[in-house]
Protein backbone atom coordinates (compact mmCIF):
# COMPACT_ATOMS: atom_id res chain seq x y z
CA UNK A 1 0.00 0.00 0.00
CA UNK A 2 1.40 3.42 -0.55
CA UNK A 3 1.55 5.47 2.39
CA UNK A 4 3.80 8.51 1.50
CA UNK A 5 2.68 11.39 -1.28
CA UNK A 6 5.44 11.32 -4.11
CA UNK A 7 8.04 14.12 -3.85
CA UNK A 8 6.11 17.78 -5.63
CA UNK A 9 8.36 19.02 -8.24
CA UNK A 10 9.74 22.57 -7.06
CA UNK A 11 9.49 26.05 -8.96
CA UNK A 12 12.22 26.86 -7.94
CA UNK A 13 13.60 24.33 -10.74
CA UNK A 14 13.50 26.58 -13.35
CA UNK A 15 15.31 28.71 -12.35
CA UNK A 16 18.05 26.52 -11.69
CA UNK A 17 17.59 24.82 -15.25
CA UNK A 18 17.18 28.00 -17.08
CA UNK A 19 20.16 29.81 -17.08
CA UNK A 20 21.54 32.92 -19.20
CA UNK A 21 23.49 32.37 -22.48
CA UNK A 22 26.45 32.06 -22.47
CA UNK A 23 27.59 35.65 -25.16
CA UNK A 24 30.15 33.57 -26.98
CA UNK A 25 27.79 30.47 -28.07
CA UNK A 26 26.79 29.72 -31.13
CA UNK A 27 23.57 27.35 -32.38
CA UNK A 28 25.72 24.41 -31.63
CA UNK A 29 25.70 25.30 -28.38
CA UNK A 30 22.46 24.68 -28.12
CA UNK A 31 22.40 20.82 -29.34
CA UNK A 32 21.17 19.38 -32.42
CA UNK A 33 17.53 17.57 -32.19
CA UNK A 34 15.87 15.09 -34.60
CA UNK A 35 12.30 14.52 -34.68
CA UNK A 36 10.76 11.53 -36.48
CA UNK A 37 6.95 12.70 -36.45
CA UNK A 38 3.99 12.98 -38.55
CA UNK A 39 1.95 10.86 -40.85
CA UNK A 40 -0.69 11.53 -43.46
CA UNK A 41 -3.36 11.81 -40.94
CA UNK A 42 -1.09 13.43 -38.11
CA UNK A 43 0.23 16.22 -39.94
CA UNK A 44 -0.08 18.64 -36.84
CA UNK A 45 1.77 16.30 -33.62
CA UNK A 46 4.96 16.86 -36.36
CA UNK A 47 4.44 20.46 -36.41
CA UNK A 48 3.96 21.01 -32.43
CA UNK A 49 6.44 18.76 -31.44
CA UNK A 50 9.11 20.55 -33.96
CA UNK A 51 7.62 24.07 -33.37
CA UNK A 52 8.11 23.28 -29.34
CA UNK A 53 11.22 22.17 -29.82
CA UNK A 54 12.71 25.28 -31.68
CA UNK A 55 11.18 27.28 -29.10
CA UNK A 56 12.62 25.72 -25.86
CA UNK A 57 15.59 26.78 -27.24
CA UNK A 58 17.59 23.78 -29.05
CA UNK A 59 20.23 25.05 -31.44
CA UNK A 60 19.74 22.78 -34.50
CA UNK A 61 16.46 21.23 -35.02
CA UNK A 62 15.59 18.31 -38.00
CA UNK A 63 12.13 16.80 -38.58
CA UNK A 64 12.03 13.52 -40.63
CA UNK A 65 8.34 12.79 -41.80
CA UNK A 66 6.70 12.23 -45.28
CA UNK A 67 7.18 14.67 -47.80
CA UNK A 68 3.69 15.56 -47.85
CA UNK A 69 4.08 17.56 -44.89
CA UNK A 70 7.30 19.13 -45.80
CA UNK A 71 5.42 22.79 -47.25
CA UNK A 72 3.14 22.63 -43.86
CA UNK A 73 6.10 22.10 -41.47
CA UNK A 74 8.33 24.61 -43.80
CA UNK A 75 5.48 27.21 -43.36
CA UNK A 76 5.05 27.05 -39.87
CA UNK A 77 8.63 26.17 -38.46
CA UNK A 78 11.09 27.99 -40.91
CA UNK A 79 13.83 27.41 -38.33
CA UNK A 80 13.62 23.61 -38.66
CA UNK A 81 15.14 21.68 -41.35
CA UNK A 82 13.09 18.59 -42.93
CA UNK A 83 14.23 15.00 -44.38
CA UNK A 84 12.05 11.71 -45.22
CA UNK A 85 11.79 9.58 -42.93
CA UNK A 86 11.24 7.15 -46.02
CA UNK A 87 15.03 7.72 -47.11
CA UNK A 88 17.09 5.01 -45.04
CA UNK A 89 20.59 6.50 -46.22
CA UNK A 90 19.38 9.96 -44.91
CA UNK A 91 17.76 8.90 -41.67
CA UNK A 92 20.69 6.83 -40.71
CA UNK A 93 22.50 9.94 -40.93
CA UNK A 94 20.52 12.09 -38.82
CA UNK A 95 20.02 9.62 -36.41
CA UNK A 96 24.17 9.33 -36.14
CA UNK A 97 24.55 12.78 -36.11
CA UNK A 98 22.01 14.41 -33.38
CA UNK A 99 22.15 14.61 -29.67
CA UNK A 100 18.27 14.21 -28.69
CA UNK A 101 16.20 12.04 -31.30
CA UNK A 102 12.06 12.65 -29.97
CA UNK A 103 10.10 10.27 -31.96
CA UNK A 104 6.33 9.29 -32.40
CA UNK A 105 4.18 12.16 -32.23
CA UNK A 106 1.32 11.50 -34.83
CA UNK A 107 3.85 8.96 -36.76
CA UNK A 108 1.14 6.27 -36.93
CA UNK A 109 1.91 2.53 -36.48
CA UNK A 110 2.43 1.41 -39.91
CA UNK A 111 5.17 -1.13 -41.28
CA UNK A 112 7.60 2.21 -42.11
CA UNK A 113 6.80 3.50 -38.54
CA UNK A 114 8.11 0.03 -37.11
CA UNK A 115 10.86 0.27 -39.15
CA UNK A 116 11.51 3.86 -37.88
CA UNK A 117 11.73 2.79 -33.94
CA UNK A 118 13.88 0.14 -34.74
CA UNK A 119 16.02 1.85 -36.43
CA UNK A 120 16.12 4.78 -33.87
CA UNK A 121 16.69 1.95 -31.09
CA UNK A 122 19.18 0.29 -33.28
CA UNK A 123 21.64 3.17 -34.03
CA UNK A 124 21.51 5.21 -30.84
CA UNK A 125 24.66 5.37 -28.16
CA UNK A 126 25.58 6.21 -25.23
CA UNK A 127 26.18 9.87 -25.23
CA UNK A 128 22.48 10.43 -26.96
CA UNK A 129 18.93 10.72 -25.34
CA UNK A 130 16.07 8.51 -27.06
CA UNK A 131 12.54 10.31 -26.18
CA UNK A 132 9.81 7.71 -27.32
CA UNK A 133 6.28 9.34 -26.83
CA UNK A 134 3.10 8.53 -28.71
CA UNK A 135 2.85 5.98 -31.46
CA UNK A 136 6.97 4.76 -30.78
CA UNK A 137 5.63 3.57 -27.63
CA UNK A 138 2.47 1.93 -29.25
CA UNK A 139 4.35 0.16 -31.82
CA UNK A 140 7.07 -0.82 -29.10
CA UNK A 141 4.08 -2.15 -27.15
CA UNK A 142 2.66 -4.09 -30.09
CA UNK A 143 5.69 -5.49 -31.71
CA UNK A 144 7.38 -6.26 -28.44
CA UNK A 145 10.14 -4.31 -29.56
CA UNK A 146 13.07 -4.02 -26.50
CA UNK A 147 14.29 -1.17 -25.37
CA UNK A 148 18.13 -1.87 -26.22
CA UNK A 149 19.88 1.29 -26.90
CA UNK A 150 22.27 2.33 -24.78
CA UNK A 151 21.08 6.13 -24.88
CA UNK A 152 19.26 7.80 -21.83
CA UNK A 153 16.02 6.89 -22.99
CA UNK A 154 13.08 8.75 -21.83
CA UNK A 155 9.41 7.86 -22.27
CA UNK A 156 6.45 9.86 -22.18
CA UNK A 157 3.15 7.69 -22.27
CA UNK A 158 -0.12 9.30 -21.15
CA UNK A 159 -2.34 6.50 -19.02
CA UNK A 160 -3.57 4.43 -22.45
CA UNK A 161 -0.49 4.46 -23.89
CA UNK A 162 1.23 3.08 -20.42
CA UNK A 163 -1.30 0.88 -20.31
CA UNK A 164 -0.46 -0.90 -23.19
CA UNK A 165 3.15 -0.54 -22.88
CA UNK A 166 2.78 -2.29 -19.44
CA UNK A 167 0.11 -4.15 -19.30
CA UNK A 168 -1.03 -2.28 -16.16
CA UNK A 169 -5.09 -1.21 -16.27
CA UNK A 170 -5.39 2.33 -15.31
CA UNK A 171 -6.05 1.67 -11.40
CA UNK A 172 -3.19 -0.43 -11.02
CA UNK A 173 -0.86 2.49 -12.46
CA UNK A 174 0.87 2.77 -9.22
CA UNK A 175 3.85 4.25 -8.08
CA UNK A 176 4.86 0.35 -6.86
CA UNK A 177 3.59 -1.50 -10.26
CA UNK A 178 5.04 1.52 -12.45
CA UNK A 179 8.77 0.96 -10.92
CA UNK A 180 8.48 -2.78 -11.61
CA UNK A 181 7.09 -2.32 -14.92
CA UNK A 182 10.46 -0.21 -15.67
CA UNK A 183 12.85 -2.67 -14.34
CA UNK A 184 11.43 -5.50 -16.95
CA UNK A 185 11.58 -2.77 -19.60
CA UNK A 186 15.13 -1.19 -19.49
CA UNK A 187 15.87 -0.50 -15.68
CA UNK A 188 18.03 2.84 -16.92
CA UNK A 189 15.19 4.37 -18.42
CA UNK A 190 12.60 7.52 -17.43
CA UNK A 191 9.31 7.20 -17.37
CA UNK A 192 7.11 10.41 -17.65
CA UNK A 193 3.60 9.42 -16.70
CA UNK A 194 1.69 12.17 -18.14
CA UNK A 195 -2.25 12.48 -16.47
CA UNK A 196 -3.42 15.36 -13.69
CA UNK A 197 -0.46 16.52 -11.65
CA UNK A 198 2.42 14.08 -14.39
CA UNK A 199 4.75 12.04 -12.69
CA UNK A 200 8.57 11.11 -13.07
CA UNK A 201 10.28 8.16 -12.47
CA UNK A 202 13.89 8.33 -12.73
CA UNK A 203 16.13 5.50 -10.94
CA UNK A 204 14.61 4.69 -7.86
CA UNK A 205 12.83 8.00 -7.29
CA UNK A 206 9.58 9.64 -8.09
CA UNK A 207 8.47 12.87 -8.55
CA UNK A 208 5.20 14.43 -9.14
CA UNK A 209 4.64 18.15 -10.72
CA UNK A 210 2.00 19.75 -8.56
CA UNK A 211 0.72 22.03 -11.99
CA UNK A 212 -1.26 21.63 -14.87
CA UNK A 213 -5.17 21.55 -15.26
CA UNK A 214 -7.77 19.93 -17.74
CA UNK A 215 -8.52 23.09 -19.86
CA UNK A 216 -5.12 21.63 -20.99
CA UNK A 217 -6.72 18.48 -22.24
CA UNK A 218 -6.40 18.84 -25.50
CA UNK A 219 -4.77 17.44 -28.62
CA UNK A 220 -1.29 17.88 -29.38
CA UNK A 221 -0.95 18.95 -25.56
CA UNK A 222 1.41 15.83 -25.33
CA UNK A 223 3.47 16.39 -28.23
CA UNK A 224 4.26 19.61 -27.48
CA UNK A 225 5.32 18.03 -24.19
CA UNK A 226 7.69 16.20 -26.49
CA UNK A 227 9.07 18.88 -27.64
CA UNK A 228 10.00 21.08 -24.59
CA UNK A 229 11.49 18.14 -23.48
CA UNK A 230 14.12 17.36 -26.68
CA UNK A 231 14.53 21.21 -26.53
CA UNK A 232 15.67 21.01 -23.13
CA UNK A 233 17.69 18.71 -23.69
CA UNK A 234 19.35 19.35 -26.17
CA UNK A 235 20.11 23.04 -24.70
CA UNK A 236 20.71 21.99 -20.95
CA UNK A 237 21.93 18.54 -21.33
CA UNK A 238 20.75 15.46 -19.93
CA UNK A 239 19.63 15.83 -15.98
CA UNK A 240 17.29 14.99 -14.02
CA UNK A 241 16.82 18.64 -13.28
CA UNK A 242 16.23 19.34 -16.90
CA UNK A 243 13.64 16.75 -17.23
CA UNK A 244 11.70 18.12 -13.83
CA UNK A 245 12.28 21.48 -15.31
CA UNK A 246 10.59 20.12 -19.02
CA UNK A 247 7.64 18.38 -17.28
CA UNK A 248 6.81 21.31 -14.78
CA UNK A 249 7.56 24.65 -17.17
CA UNK A 250 4.93 22.93 -20.04
CA UNK A 251 2.16 23.12 -17.14
CA UNK A 252 3.18 26.52 -15.36
CA UNK A 253 2.93 28.01 -18.56
CA UNK A 254 -0.63 26.14 -19.55
CA UNK A 255 -1.78 27.53 -15.79
CA UNK A 256 -1.01 30.78 -16.30
CA UNK A 257 -3.14 30.44 -20.23
CA UNK A 258 -5.57 28.27 -18.22
CA UNK A 259 -6.69 31.86 -15.90
CA UNK A 260 -7.86 33.83 -18.89
CA UNK A 261 -8.78 31.14 -21.36
CA UNK A 262 -10.95 28.20 -20.43
CA UNK A 263 -9.23 25.61 -23.71
CA UNK A 264 -5.42 25.60 -23.58
CA UNK A 265 -3.86 25.40 -27.33
CA UNK A 266 -0.84 23.14 -27.45
CA UNK A 267 0.10 25.63 -30.00
CA UNK A 268 -0.34 29.21 -27.15
CA UNK A 269 1.81 27.36 -24.72
CA UNK A 270 4.81 27.20 -27.34
CA UNK A 271 4.05 30.98 -28.44
CA UNK A 272 4.06 31.71 -24.37
CA UNK A 273 7.81 30.20 -23.94
CA UNK A 274 10.45 31.97 -24.90
CA UNK A 275 9.68 35.64 -22.79
CA UNK A 276 9.09 33.25 -19.61
CA UNK A 277 12.27 31.45 -19.46
CA UNK A 278 13.86 35.02 -20.66
CA UNK A 279 11.39 36.01 -17.44
CA UNK A 280 13.16 33.03 -15.15
CA UNK A 281 16.65 33.28 -17.01
CA UNK A 282 16.98 37.01 -15.52
CA UNK A 283 15.42 36.58 -12.33
CA UNK A 284 17.29 36.43 -8.93
CA UNK A 285 17.94 32.87 -7.52
N1 LIG B 1 -2.94 17.10 -34.40
C1 LIG B 1 -2.39 15.87 -34.49
O1 LIG B 1 -1.77 15.52 -35.49
C2 LIG B 1 -2.53 14.95 -33.35
C3 LIG B 1 -2.01 13.68 -33.44
N2 LIG B 1 -2.00 12.83 -32.42
C4 LIG B 1 -1.36 11.52 -32.63
O2 LIG B 1 -2.33 10.55 -32.75
C5 LIG B 1 -1.75 9.29 -32.49
C6 LIG B 1 -2.63 8.54 -31.55
O3 LIG B 1 -2.51 9.08 -30.22
P1 LIG B 1 -3.73 9.20 -29.23
O4 LIG B 1 -3.16 9.49 -27.91
O5 LIG B 1 -4.71 10.18 -29.74
O6 LIG B 1 -4.45 7.80 -29.31
P2 LIG B 1 -4.09 6.36 -28.76
O7 LIG B 1 -2.67 6.00 -28.85
O8 LIG B 1 -5.00 5.39 -29.40
O9 LIG B 1 -4.46 6.47 -27.22
C7 LIG B 1 -5.76 6.76 -26.86
C8 LIG B 1 -6.36 5.54 -26.13
O10 LIG B 1 -5.86 5.56 -24.79
C9 LIG B 1 -6.97 5.77 -23.91
N3 LIG B 1 -6.58 6.62 -22.77
C10 LIG B 1 -6.65 6.28 -21.50
N4 LIG B 1 -6.16 7.25 -20.73
C11 LIG B 1 -5.82 8.24 -21.53
C12 LIG B 1 -5.25 9.49 -21.28
N5 LIG B 1 -4.94 9.93 -20.04
N6 LIG B 1 -4.98 10.29 -22.34
C13 LIG B 1 -5.27 9.88 -23.58
N7 LIG B 1 -5.81 8.67 -23.88
C14 LIG B 1 -6.08 7.86 -22.84
C15 LIG B 1 -8.04 6.37 -24.76
O11 LIG B 1 -9.25 6.14 -24.11
P3 LIG B 1 -10.63 6.89 -24.57
O12 LIG B 1 -10.24 8.26 -25.03
O13 LIG B 1 -11.15 6.06 -25.67
O14 LIG B 1 -11.44 6.90 -23.36
C16 LIG B 1 -7.85 5.63 -26.07
O15 LIG B 1 -8.39 4.31 -25.98
C17 LIG B 1 -0.36 9.56 -31.91
O16 LIG B 1 0.61 9.41 -32.92
C18 LIG B 1 -0.48 11.01 -31.52
O17 LIG B 1 0.77 11.66 -31.48
C19 LIG B 1 -2.51 13.22 -31.12
O18 LIG B 1 -1.37 13.68 -30.42
C20 LIG B 1 -3.59 14.28 -31.22
C21 LIG B 1 -3.19 15.42 -32.10
N1 LIG C 1 -6.81 17.25 -16.64
C1 LIG C 1 -5.52 17.51 -16.87
N2 LIG C 1 -4.76 18.09 -15.91
C2 LIG C 1 -3.46 18.35 -16.12
N3 LIG C 1 -2.82 18.06 -17.27
C3 LIG C 1 -3.52 17.49 -18.25
C4 LIG C 1 -4.89 17.20 -18.11
N4 LIG C 1 -5.31 16.62 -19.26
C5 LIG C 1 -4.25 16.56 -20.08
N5 LIG C 1 -3.17 17.08 -19.49
C6 LIG C 1 -1.80 17.12 -20.02
O1 LIG C 1 -1.85 17.21 -21.44
C7 LIG C 1 -0.91 16.30 -22.03
C8 LIG C 1 -1.67 15.25 -22.86
O2 LIG C 1 -0.78 14.40 -23.50
P1 LIG C 1 -1.24 13.41 -24.65
O3 LIG C 1 -2.43 12.66 -24.22
O4 LIG C 1 -0.04 12.66 -25.07
O5 LIG C 1 -1.68 14.45 -25.80
P2 LIG C 1 -1.52 14.37 -27.39
O6 LIG C 1 -1.08 12.98 -27.74
O7 LIG C 1 -2.88 14.70 -27.91
O8 LIG C 1 -0.51 15.38 -27.79
C9 LIG C 1 -0.11 15.69 -20.88
O9 LIG C 1 1.04 16.45 -20.62
C10 LIG C 1 -1.10 15.79 -19.72
O10 LIG C 1 -0.47 15.80 -18.47
MG1 LIG D 1 0.38 11.85 -26.94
Amino acid sequence: MEVLAMEKISKTILKQVIIPRKPESYKGTYGKTLIIAGSTHFGGAAILATSATVHAGAGLVTVATTPEKFTAINTNIPEAMTIDYHNKKELLAAILNNNVIAIGPGLGTSSVAVGLVKAVLNNTKTDQTVILDASALTIIAEEKIPLQTTAHIIMTPHQGEWQRLSQLAIPDQTEFNNFEKIQGLNPDAVLILKKHHSEIYYQDMSFQIDAGNPGMATGGMGDTLTGIMAGFISQFGYSLATIQAALLIHSVVGDKLSKKQYVVLPSKIIEKLPKYMAELSTQTK
